[in-house]
């Protein structure tokens, strides 16, 4: 049997980011990808140009009408814009008997924001108590909890502050530090740190949506959340070392990396 997935999350029409990232790694990665849409971007290598929420109701049905008919083993959260979608999105996530990749995403790569300032405590509150992992990048912990982030030893801090709002395992990316892309998963008594070369690529649109995609995939599959997120890494630091250029500005990781090598 092939397991199913659930992203959900916004529509990036530059094909690199969002649901259209999460649907290519989880073909890659050997499951059935599903999708609700909560919001629409117009979106290309060079921002967000942009953006528009869909409705509440939009969003509970097309969620009502996977997880009811079709099931899913594992469900993928990204950019949900506003404070009302972020608490549908929670109440439907409570509801449903699969582990959770919550990626509380807040700005593009590009600086652009993707939610709503007053959708943060309904992030922290209502969101990340639901997550089996909550993945945020550096700025998303200096905005959930107000750690900042300068040095690998601060990690744990920031693990910390992101634990006390309840996910069950925290995997902190430390994609935006110098030097190695070091990441620390953690779900207070066991550490694992996850590190890969930099790759000096500016093609990297895509890194977050990609890595949560892969690790809900991987959980679907039956793996640990360990397991889970050392397979992503893996996948997603190829996809990273195979960004290409697109359009004028930063270009997207490679999803087919693997087919392309032929591996
Ligand atoms: N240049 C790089 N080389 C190798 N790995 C990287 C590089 N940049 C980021 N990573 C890794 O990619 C993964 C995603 O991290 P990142 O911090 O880029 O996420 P993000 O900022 O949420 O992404 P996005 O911009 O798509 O929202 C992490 O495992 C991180 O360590
Ligand atoms: C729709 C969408 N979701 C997530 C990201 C992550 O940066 C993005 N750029 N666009």
């Amino acid at each position: 049997m092939i397991p199913n997935v659930l992203t959900v999350a916004g529509s990036d029409s530059g094909g690199g980011a969002g649901v259209q990232a999460d649907l290519k790694t989880m073909l890659a990665l050997g499951v059935h990808g599903m999708s609700v849409l909560t919001a629409v971007t117009a979106q290309n290598s060079l921002g967000v140009q942009g953006a528009w929420e869909l409705p509440v109701e939009a969003v509970r049905a097309q969620y009502r009408s996977v997880v009811d008919d079709i099931g899913v083993q594992a469900v993928k959260t990204g950019m949900l814009a506003s404070a009302e979608l972020v608490e549908t999105v929670a109440e439907l996530l409570a509801g449903t008997d699969a582990p959770a990749v919550v990626d509380p995403v807040g700005v593009s790569k590009h600086g652009d924001s993707l939610l709503a300032a007053s959708a943060l405590d309904s992030v922290r509150t209502k969101l990340l108590p639901v997550a089996t992992v909550a993945t945020p990048n550096l700025d998303e912990v200096a905005q959930l909890t107000g750690v900042r982030v300068e040095s690998e030893e601060q990690l744990r801090r920031a693990a910390a502050a992101v634990l006390g709002y309840g996910p069950r395992w925290v995997l902190i990316k430390g994609g935006h530090l110098s030097g190695d892309a070091v990441d620390l998963l953690t779900d207070g008594s066991e550490e694992h740190w996850l590190r890969a070369p930099r790759h000096d690529n500016r093609h990297t649109h895509g890194t977050g949506c990609t890595l949560a995609s892969a690790i809900a995939s991987q959980l679907a599959k039956g793996h640990s959340v360990p397991e889970a997120v050392a397979a992503a890494k893996e996948y997603v630091t190829g996809a990273i070392a195979a960004g290409f250029a697109l359009g004028g500005g930063i270009g997207p990781v490679d999803h087919g990396w693997r087919f392309r090598a032929g591996s």
